[in-house]
């Protein structure tokens, strides 16, 4: 490539000789026609050039949307319906720019998740919505990208790490790996997020983390990774300086000039910002105040007597006639009723009209076989693959932060010592040695129960948002990023509590057989594997944390209070007693308990000691706590029963909470 090539095609040499991208800029892309696209230089090879900056993927699939009497209703929780956007009209066609703009709580948001088919549960919405002749469904999920307002990561990663994951997560399964890289590295180039592939999105202290305008370009790379025909937008330029923001509706607008349809929701944009819009959709008080082409906004107000001061943004001017005024709400609203009213009966509106009967006219009339060739035949990635990437990402979060992992195992290993050297050289065969050994017993599931259930309690809570998101955007589902959460936390569930169980159990000099102290390794790993279930169900099940707590704090008292150290067990009245059936301490403590007096014959009594009746054997030190040898096999065994019992009852209320969303 010559080095005038290179310069056209937004490529240019710096002074090292390397060649740099450089951000197309509006003033380098000329309107003529709606959707039409031309560079200012006007020789065809130089527009192909530009195509190149803007991506060389194959062009998305066309995507018409279009919509008919849509109303929107909320219901509240007393069954009442609040009408939220009231029979609204309209069309976006490929290859356009569609702006949806109006006061603040004139509905635009409210619209366009209906548009998208991505409206919260409770919402009711009325009416017909077509994407290429479908009635939106599920499959908008796949078929359309959707920018929040609010752009949720995982913070922890890098640009690169985020993107590769998504790709992962939403690319149809059938593309290569190769292919995969390739997009995303091309997102990051065109987005001009390659310079900071490997900043951390949102970093630990001190660290460079993206600005406002790199986060926003990079959730739009990350819709951009499937190439949807249909990209639904909410206010992307809102928090951005103008220089940011221009950049970002650029994009945008190179977006529909490659054929995508592009609907966005933005508040009061600069006269620069736009004339990259099509298409104008004016909302007030839920209605349609204005709809058609851009230009012709002044034009329409102007017929009504509203005349845009010379001085004034024209888009301003429409917001300000459309909104609310404080002290004169009566007046406003009248006022734009009666806007509404005279859109309704307007040439444009006439127009509109016509343009959605014909699109839904030959909607009715397409055979099933069109109908089916218009949808895509995207393939998701197998849910193996989900569960693998999701581990990786929930892996990469817990070793981003390697500072916070040694400190946890520093803090474990502080405990254990301090533990163990309490009991060092107590644990021996004689009458007080009995309870020195279920002292440091206890201490081993006691240690291995708390701090790691109350630990869980955070995590959903933290999660849900980013959560809730990502399951409707279809990109897994809930058993899978339940499982895929918890098998990245299982290295640190069986680390802890064997470094734990390790040092406390040689330091007190229990039992010296490598039997009893293996077991009472994987005892103590089971544990805490229940614990953190245990903790799971209660953070899924109640959502937010002081709420868990007030729930759990009881239940882990009445847990230990079953666990047959502090009461006998067959001295629990009735009515209570059912609760050690629930009570793992009460299992590992028995079990634990059987491991280290099993067969032992020689515990030394020595009368003065206690002046306690003696125990000379292993047997009756267990009866002595109402345990038996025979249960310890049951004992494990209801262990795991608990365990797979609160990841089971953890899935289904985290299945609830997720579906009422
Ligand atoms: N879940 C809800 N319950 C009750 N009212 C709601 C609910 N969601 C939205 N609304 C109301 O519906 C109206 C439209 O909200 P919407 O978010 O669509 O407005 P908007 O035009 O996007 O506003 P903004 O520009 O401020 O984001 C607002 O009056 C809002 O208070």
């Amino acid at each position: 490539m010559s080095k005038s090539e290179r310069t056209l095609s937004g490529l240019s040499e710096n002074s090292n000789g390397n060649a740099e991208t450089h951000e197309l800029q509006p003033a380098d892309i000329v309107f003529v026609d709606r959707g039409i696209m031309q560079s200012k230089y006007t020789d065809p090879m130089e527009f192909a050039e530009v195509e190149e900056l803007l991506g060389t993927s194959p062009a998305p699939r066309p995507c018409t949307l279009v919509w008919r009497d849509v109303t929107v209703h909320i219901k509240h929780k007393d069954g009442k319906l609040k009408r939220l956007v009231n029979s609204v009209n309209g069309i976006a066609k490929p290859g356009s720019l569609v702006a949806l703009m109006g006061p603040s709580g004139a509905g635009k948001t409210t619209l366009m998740s209906a548009l998208a088919h991505r409206s919260p549960i409770g919402t009711v919405v009325d009416g017909a919505i077509a994407m290429n002749g479908r009635t939106v469904g599920d499959f908008m999920h796949l078929e359309s990208g959707y920018m929040h307002q609010d752009e949720l990561f995982v913070e922890n990663l890098t640009v690169m790490e985020h993107l590769t994951i998504m790709a992962r997560l939403r690319m149809d399964r059938r593309t290569s790996s190769l292919a995969r890289k390739r997009r995303v590295n091309q997102l990051l180039r065109q987005l001009s997020l390659y310079g900071s592939r490997h900043t951390r999105i949102g970093g630990l202290d001190g660290r460079k983390t993206l600005s406002g305008g790199e986060r926003k370009r990079l959730a739009f790379a990350t819709e951009l990774l499937t190439d949807p025909g249909l990209l639904f937008c909410d206010e992307p330029t809102t928090g951005l300086d103008s220089s940011s923001a221009q950049k970002l509706m650029t994009l945008l607008r190179a977006s529909a000039v490659q054929g995508k349809t592009v609907i966005c929701t933005i508040h009061q944009p600069s006269s620069e910002l736009m004339a990259l819009f099509d298409k104008l959709v004016l909302l007030a008080e839920g209605r349609v105040a204005y709809a058609g082409n851009a230009s012709g906004a002044l034009g329409f107000f102007e017929s009504l007597g509203y005349h845009c001061p010379i001085t004034y943004n024209p888009t301003d001017y429409f917001i300000k006639v459309l909104a609310l005024t404080p002290g004169s709400e009566g007046a406003s609203r009248h006022a734009i009723k009666s806007v509404c009213d005279r859109f309704a009966v307007s040439d444009a509106a006439k127009e509109l009209d016509m343009e959605i009967h014909l699109e839904f006219h030959l909607i009715d009339n397409q055979d099933e076989e069109t109908k089916r060739t218009k949808s895509s035949n995207f393939k998701p990635p197998f849910f193996h693959t989900k569960i693998i990437w999701l581990v990786y990402r929930y892996i990469l979060m817990v070793l981003r932060d390697p500072n916070v992992q040694l400190l946890r195992i520093a803090q474990k290993l502080a405990i254990a010592l301090t533990a163990g050297l309490c009991f060092i050289g107590t644990a021996r065969l004689t009458q007080a040695g009995i309870q020195d050994v279920q002292g440091a017993l206890f201490i081993i599931i006691a240690e291995n129960t708390f701090s790691p259930m109350y630990s869980m309690l955070h995590i959903f809570p933290e999660e849900f948002p980013l959560l809730y998101r990502e399951l409707r955007a279809g990109l897994y589902s809930t058993p899978i990023y339940y499982v895929a959460r918890m098998i990245a936390l299982f290295p640190g569930l069986v680390i802890e509590p064997s470094l734990f169980t390790l040092v406390v159990y040689w330091i007190a000099g229990l039992r010296s057989t490598f039997y009893a102290f293996g077991f009472t390794v994987f005892l103590s790993i089971l544990v805490l594997n229940v614990a953190i279930a245990c903790g799971s169900f209660f953070s899924c099940a109640f959502g937010s944390m002081p709420v868990a707590i007030a729930y759990l704090v009881p239940f882990d008292y009445s847990l230990m209070m079953t666990s047959g150290l502090f009461i006998k067990l067959s001295s629990i009245p009735k009515y209570i007693s059912w609760i050690r059936h629930l009570s793992w301490l009460m299992y590992s403590n028995e079990a634990m308990t059987i491991l280290q007096w099993d067969g032992v014959q020689n515990i030394t009594c020595l009368t003065d000691e206690t002046g306690a009746p003696c125990l000379s054997t292993g047997d009756e030190v267990l009866s002595m706590y109402d345990f038996t040898t025979n249960e310890f096999w049951p004992d494990i065994v209801a262990l795991v029963i608990l365990y797979l019992g609160f990841h089971l009852l953890a899935l289904i209320a985290l299945r609830y909470r997720t579906r009422r969303k």
